[in-house]
């Protein structure tokens, strides 16, 4: 469940020191403080990207499928606005299989523009125009009793 959890760019910002170090990596977001120091890259390279999207960084090493599968162990969450794509969730699963680098696609998340004007559109207009309607049916009704 805590994996789950959405981040935005500017959160995982934030967390950029050597005792607080995020990454992101194929749209996971990654705490990868504890392993600053067993990486066997160094740290280094982990605390440049550190706060950033170091996907390529990542990739352009081609780092083994090893590595890879330990990306889910330091996984805190997601960044918003990718979805992870079919077989991604393999990662960790399956060590005998090679993954390809995986594509994010990036979505727009999109809020609803004007929700209390669709409520005004849905509820209250044909409600006036019915209240208009017998307004004016009784009026007119009333008009031709009383001539
Ligand atoms: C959480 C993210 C990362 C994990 C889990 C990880 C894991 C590993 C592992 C297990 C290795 C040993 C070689 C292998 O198995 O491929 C390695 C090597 C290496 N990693 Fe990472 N890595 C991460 C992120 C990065 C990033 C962002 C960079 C940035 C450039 C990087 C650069 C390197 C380098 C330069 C090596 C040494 C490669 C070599 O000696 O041939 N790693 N990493």
């Amino acid at each position: 469940m805590e994996k789950q959890r959405v981040f935005t760019l500017s959160q995982v910002a934030q967390h950029k020191s050597k005792k607080d170090c995020w990454l992101i990596i194929n749209g996971r977001v990654l705490d990868v403080t504890k392993f600053l120091e067993e990486h066997p890259g160094g740290e280094e390279v982990l605390l440049e990207s550190a706060g950033k999207d170091a996907t390529k960084d990542f990739n352009d090493i081609g780092h083994s499928q090893a590595a890879k599968n330990l990306l889910v162990k330091y996984q805190v969450g997601f960044l918003q606005g990718y979805v992870v794509q079919e077989g991604d969730s393999n990662v960790g699963a399956d060590s005998s299989k090679e993954l390809k680098p995986k594509e994010m696609k990036a979505f727009v998340i999109k809020e609803d523009p004007a929700p209390k004007y669709k409520v005004f559109i849905e509820f209250f207009v044909p409600m006036f125009v019915a209240i208009f309607f017998f307004g004016y049916r009784n009026l007119t009704g009333a008009a031709q009793f009383s001539s």
